[in-house]
């Protein structure tokens, strides 16, 4: 019998050769055109570990300085990290070889369970956006046309609003001065049903609790569902399977008439094309994380940010009240009216303080796949079927663009003009180019309005007296803005002179506004009409 010396000699020995069979094999299938390899320690595995967490980004920017790009190689997955703002503006401008739409697909297979048929269906269209002119739209931007401005997406603002107004009596119980509550939580649960309402319209599935506790159900497992861990979360399976089988109750008596563009619009889109309904009520019945994945914890880090801190607090206040008119009914109680679309064209301190939130607290990642070999800006190889990754903390920490505060929340930063203006490229919120997010305008007014209608007529007051802003190291990375590591515990109190008061909340205007990160299809920066 071998004694035991000797076995841990062989597995070692055996180990060895493994290591430098693994490294041998990393280096010859690595092309010297590709940017340079990083993380090859233990080949694979040391970039499989640290991706686990989103913090990994910052970390190798650490390690490793500014590096323009680099390729991170995975079990069976290419990987480039690419940092530096002028690649990311060639990459955008490769919409169609460095494409968002193939990962979408891609998520789509790994979350719902398609057939065959659709794979087929989804990929011709793909095919024929990515050889045809460049005046054809992507899959996803047939779909998602009313969500550009006009008069579809007024529609769903209104509806959104209206909604808004009628659930704010209930914020705090009608019969209490206050309410205590985790403010993520309530955050939650306040915006839910508006948000939804605005996007779906009147007949909006996600208004039915049940169909509420459904898609957290379905949110909280899509982590695990993307790495192939489905069997591990059966109540997030079992959660598509309730939500898209109404979708498809619901869409095949013709219901979709009575939901908003946005929902006829899609079911147009897949109907015409013949995808079967079982599979593309799944994909509706997914629009809903593109809607709530990053708007609900927006909301929480603004509310956050404009409470934590008394300066900022009173500054957009104070902004927001000179906006407010005051008048009296015909009985002559006094009411208060704000124009929302005000918050986005007068208010320049809290829209400031909006985009700083989605600067500072954003984790995220913009991600292309590589659909064929592509020499990018003719110097670095990117091999088909790879990923290409944009961490957004290599640009929004920068401190050469951003200033040596680029990782503190400076409210008024976009307001400042005495700071150097920065590129769309560097602020990636809504990530950028021809997929920059969609939802932008409609996710930008709803969330200025709950902030605006909260610091008019609520305090919120922490539980010990003082704040303490959460971390986000442990989010996934599932959505841009990260859920919170913990949440804080708070007292909401309706304020003291708001007493009595009817308030009127409307929008004038149609949306016109261009957020910061608009680009046009080129990938070059659209004109600023917003700061
Ligand atoms: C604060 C809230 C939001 C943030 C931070 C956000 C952020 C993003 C980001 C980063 C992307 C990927 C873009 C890229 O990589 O180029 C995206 C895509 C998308 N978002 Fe949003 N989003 C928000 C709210 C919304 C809302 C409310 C909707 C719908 C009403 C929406 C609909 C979409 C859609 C449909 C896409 C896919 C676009 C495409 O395929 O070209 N988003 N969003």
């Amino acid at each position: 019998m071998p004694s035991i010396s000797a076995s841990i000699a062989v597995i070692g020995a055996a180990v060895a050769v493994v290591y430098i069979a693994l490294q041998w094999q990393l280096r010859a299938t690595q092309d010297p055109r590709e940017p340079p390899a990083i993380e090859t320690s233990i080949p694979y595995i040391t970039p499989a570990i640290g991706l686990s967490k989103h913090t990994y980004f910052a970390d190798l920017r650490k390690r490793y300085g500014k590096f323009p790009i680099s390729t991170l190689r995975l079990p069976g997955q290419r990987i480039y990290i690419i940092n530096d703002p002028q690649l990311i503006s060639v990459v955008q401008r490769q919409y169609k070889v460095l494409s968002f739409q193939s990962v979408e697909d891609r998520m789509s297979h790994k979350m719902f369970n398609i057939s065959p048929l659709t794979k087929q269906l989804q990929k011709a269209e793909a095919d024929a956006w990515r050889t045809g002119p460049a005046h054809v739209p992507s899959p996803a931007h047939a779909q998602f046309k009313p969500l550009a401005p006009g008069k579809d997406l007024d529609d769903m603002n209104r509806i959104m609003l209206k909604s808004l107004e009628e659930s704010m009596d209930d914020w705090v119980p009608q019969d209490s001065q206050s309410r205590r509550t985790q403010l993520f939580e309530w955050v939650k649960e306040v915006l839910v049903v508006p948000t939804t309402n605005g996007v779906y319209g009147p007949e909006n599935l996600l208004r039915d609790p049940v169909a509420r506790t459904k898609y957290w159900a379905f949110f909280d497992g899509i982590p695990t569902m993307i790495k192939g861990g489905g069997f591990l979360v059966k109540d997030s399976v079992a959660a598509i399977e309730f939500l898209s089988s109404t979708w498809a109750r619901i869409l095949q008596n013709g219901g979709h008439k009575n939901h908003s563009r946005f929902i006829q619009k899609l079911f147009e889109y897949y109907n015409e094309r013949s995808f079967p309904l079982k599979d593309f009520s799944q994909f509706i019945m997914g629009s809903s994380v593109a809607v709530l994945g990053n708007t609900l914890p927006t909301a929480f880090w603004f509310v956050i940010h404009l409470y934590s801190d008394r300066k900022v607090f009173d500054a957009c206040r104070e902004e927001i009240l000179a906006q407010v008119v005051h008048s009296t009914d015909a009985d002559g109680n006094p009411v208060r009216t704000l124009d929302i679309t005000a918050l986005k064209v007068a208010c320049p301190l809290f829209h400031s303080a909006f985009k700083e939130v989605l600067r500072l607290e954003a984790v995220g990642t913009g991600v292309r796949g590589v659909e064929e070999d592509h020499m990018l800006d003719g110097k670095y190889l990117l091999r088909k079927d790879a990923l290409v990754f944009m961490p957004l903390v290599s640009q929004h920490f920068d401190h050469e663009r951003w200033g040596a505060d680029a990782e503190e929340y400076c409210y008024d930063r976009f307001a400042d003009k005495a700071r150097p203006r920065v590129s769309n490229v560097s602020f990636r919120s809504f990530g950028g180019g021809t997929t920059l997010c969609p939802g932008r305008h409609f996710a930008t007014t709803e969330l200025l309005a709950f902030a605006a209608m909260l610091l008019l007529r609520f305090d919120i007051i922490p539980k010990d007296g003082k704040w303490v802003v959460p971390t986000s190291l442990n989010a996934e990375m599932t959505t841009n803005m990260p859920a919170p590591d913990f949440d804080v515990e708070v007292e909401i109190q309706k304020r003291s002179d708001d007493q009595g008061i009817k308030w009127m909340w409307k929008l004038s205007e149609s949306e016109h506004a261009a957020m910061l990160g608009d680009q046009d299809e080129h990938g070059n920066e659209k004109a600023q009409t917003d700061n």
